[in-house]
């Protein structure tokens, strides 16, 4: 039976603490696979993001419903991007919203207080502080990385999760991270690394989630002997 490695700060903490890895999923038709692929990775996840580019509206709905059972089992809020009404009417935990998703502040509104509501806010500080404004409960900063799972020329640099210290929310790093280069982005700030290819194309998705917690600083003092091994070390 896998065990979470979740940073420990992150299992109750509110969504303003947030830290640790938030895989989205890639564009898979095949529920059952996607249900499949996701329960490898959810031990190892604070958030988990629905993202399905290819899918109607309909399959949305359907793979939203299977998903929730099972982020619900592991603690887990799951988050459905671009459409806050959607996640709304699944009975979902939060929406991330893109510059052509809607208004922030419309969406909190809309969901309450407790929503998880992510804004991408590109290379922009100006646009995070703008969301932070409206409400967001994290901003999103990317792709700091070569992608090819979205189409992109938006890019960021380490700098802007430097500058960004003093929002006040989580900052999410997302666009081409791998295990090999995720620890720059921790060291520079950021908070979460959302993750689609790195985890879900991996042979082995549980192992590279593993492998990307490893790059966050252990949270607290390393165990003494015989308290047991903490449930950060991968
Ligand atoms: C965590 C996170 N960050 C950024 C995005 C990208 O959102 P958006 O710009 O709206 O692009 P699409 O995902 O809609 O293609 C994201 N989804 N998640
Ligand atoms: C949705 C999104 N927004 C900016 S890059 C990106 C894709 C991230 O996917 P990957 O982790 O496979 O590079
Ligand atoms: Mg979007």
């Amino acid at each position: 039976m896998s065990h979470s490695t979740r940073p420990l700060e992150t299992e109750t903490a509110p969504p303003s603490r947030a830290r640790g890895l938030y895989p989205v999923t890639p564009d898979l038709a095949d529920t059952g696979l996607l249900l499949a692929k996701v329960a490898q990775v959810l031990p190892h996840a604070t958030w988990l993001q629905y993202r399905n580019k290819a899918a109607d509206p309909r399959l949305r709905r359907v793979q939203i419903e299977a998903l929730l059972p099972a982020c619900r089992m592991h603690g887990v809020p799951l988050i459905v991007n671009d459409d806050w009404r959607l996640a709304l009417d699944c009975g979902a935990d939060g929406a991330h919203l893109g510059e052509d998703d809607g208004d922030v502040r419309e969406a909190r509104t809309a969901l309450g207080a407790a929503a998880i509501i992510g804004a991408s806010c590109y290379d922009s500080l100006e646009r995070a502080r703008r969301a932070t404004a409206a409400g967001a409960s994290y901003v999103a900063f990317g792709a700091f990385f070569p992608t090819t799972t979205k189409l992109t020329t938006r890019r960021a640099g380490v700098a802007l999760l430097r500058d960004s210290a003093g929002l006040g929310v989580p900052r999410v790093a997302i666009g081409g991270i791998t295990p090999d280069n995720a620890s720059s982005l921790v060291e520079a700030g950021a908070d979460l690394l959302a993750v689609v290819g790195g985890v879900f194309d991996a042979p082995d998705s549980a192992a590279a989630a593993r492998a990307y917690l490893a790059c966050f600083p252990h949270p607290n003092p390393p165990p003494q002997a015989g308290e047991g091994a903490s449930r950060f070390s991968a």
